[in-house]
């Protein structure tokens, strides 16, 4: 029955051989069946099972059991040790999947427990990271910290000071902000001034905006930065009760959409794979990237996410391979990697297309 949790399909060898760009994906929730089982072993006492940490194919969720998981996961993941091997096997499956350049994102947490501090939680991801650039891994990695939105004012301006000081000191590593956590919880007008502070210190801002209905104040504000990538998006237009001028200010503003399918179905915030808004923002001709949101949590990945995409929307092995190409010009890398990037994509295209 273990066996059951495992990634239930393979996506397709030309997803697969792709390479990609994930520009959305947050540490804890991308955490692997292989390495839940690690972490378990290390915490028997904890009585946790795999059905506890993961949604499989054809389950759903509610939102609030969504951010139940995560708590689970985060019990699991409480020291240096446990936060430097999740880093590393997640750094590794990206890797492995295709990924050329990964933006990873996560909250700094202090556990009082283990002496773990807020300040040691990014040292210790960016080591990982590190560690895997030594080893050879075929993969660039940049780092979001990320501002949880339940836990108000005082703690997003901490972890905005936090996130500046890793920018300064980490030679690009740390190129911006995360705004994310439960969107049901808090409200964008006391992050505001926080999100100021970082745009004015050069940290790039990838807000999760409009991921469940009835947010439209906040999105109409938190626009007005305006964030230089938008997560989900989901009740931006107007069919879902959004409106056109949040559309309007996205599309002058030209802020790519990271959209996560599966995420949104399993979680329920769209009703089906052909209802899913990329579909709307696609055909505008609106950059949008396709990305995993926590592919350990929803169990896929991000060949299958491409897949899918592909299959439910009618797109050609050449459409995709736009579609992967231009989430480049989305990263937060400076212009000379995205110059290496786009030449990567020439030099690997003959294998793909084989
Ligand atoms: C409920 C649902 C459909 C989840 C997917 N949508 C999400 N929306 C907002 N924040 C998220 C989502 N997925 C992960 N996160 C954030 O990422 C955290 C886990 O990764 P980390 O500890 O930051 O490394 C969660 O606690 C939460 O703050
Ligand atoms: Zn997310």
């Amino acid at each position: 029955s273990v066996r059951l949790f495992k990634m239930e399909k393979q996506a397709d060898i030309f997803y697969r051989e792709l390479p990609k760009v994930e520009l959305h994906a947050h540490l804890n929730g991308s955490v692997s069946f292989q390495t839940i089982e690690k972490l378990i072993a290390r915490k028997p006492h904890l009585n946790i099972e795999h059905n506890m940490t993961a949604i499989r194919n054809g389950q759903r969720r509610t939102m609030d059991e969504c951010f139940r998981v995560f708590k689970v996961i985060h019990q699991l993941v409480d020291t240096e040790e446990d936060i430097f091997m999740v880093a590393k096997d997640v750094v590794n499956e990206f890797a492995a999947d295709g990924v050329k350049y990964l933006e990873l994102r996560s909250t700094p947490r202090e556990e009082i427990k283990t002496g773990l501090t807020k300040r040691r939680y990014v040292e210790t991801v960016l080591e990982a990271v590190k560690q895997c650039k030594g080893d050879g891994v075929d993969i660039d990695v940049r780092f979001l910290v990320a501002i949880d939105r339940r836990n108000g004012t005082e703690v997003a301006m901490e972890t905005v000071k936090l996130a500046e000081d890793f920018m300064l000191s980490t030679d690009g590593l740390v190129v911006g902000l995360d705004l994310s956590g439960d969107p049901t919880v808090g409200h964008g007008r006391d992050l505001l001034p926080a999100l100021v502070r970082a745009k004015n210190c050069g940290l790039k801002l990838a807000l999760h905006l409009s991921e469940v209905p009835s947010q439209l104040e906040e999105t109409e504000l938190l626009l007005t930065l305006p964030p230089d990538r938008i997560g989900h998006g989901t009740f931006l237009h107007p069919d879902v009760g959004g409106s056109q001028t949040l559309v309007d200010a996205v599309v002058k503003n030209n802020i790519p959409l990271e959209l996560c399918l599966t995420s949104n179905v399993k979680g329920q915030t769209v009703p089906c794979y052909s209802e899913h808004h990329f579909k709307f923002w696609y055909q505008m001709g609106h950059p949008s990237v396709i990305c995993t949101d926590d592919k350990g949590v929803f169990s896929t990945d991000l060949s299958q996410e491409y897949e899918l995409a592909a299959t439910t929307f009618g797109l050609s092995h050449e459409d995709v391979w736009k579609l992967s190409q231009q989430a480049i010009d989305c990263t937060f890398a400076p212009e000379t990697l995205k110059q290496q990037l786009k030449q990567r994509w020439i030099d690997l295209r003959p294998r793909v297309f084989r």
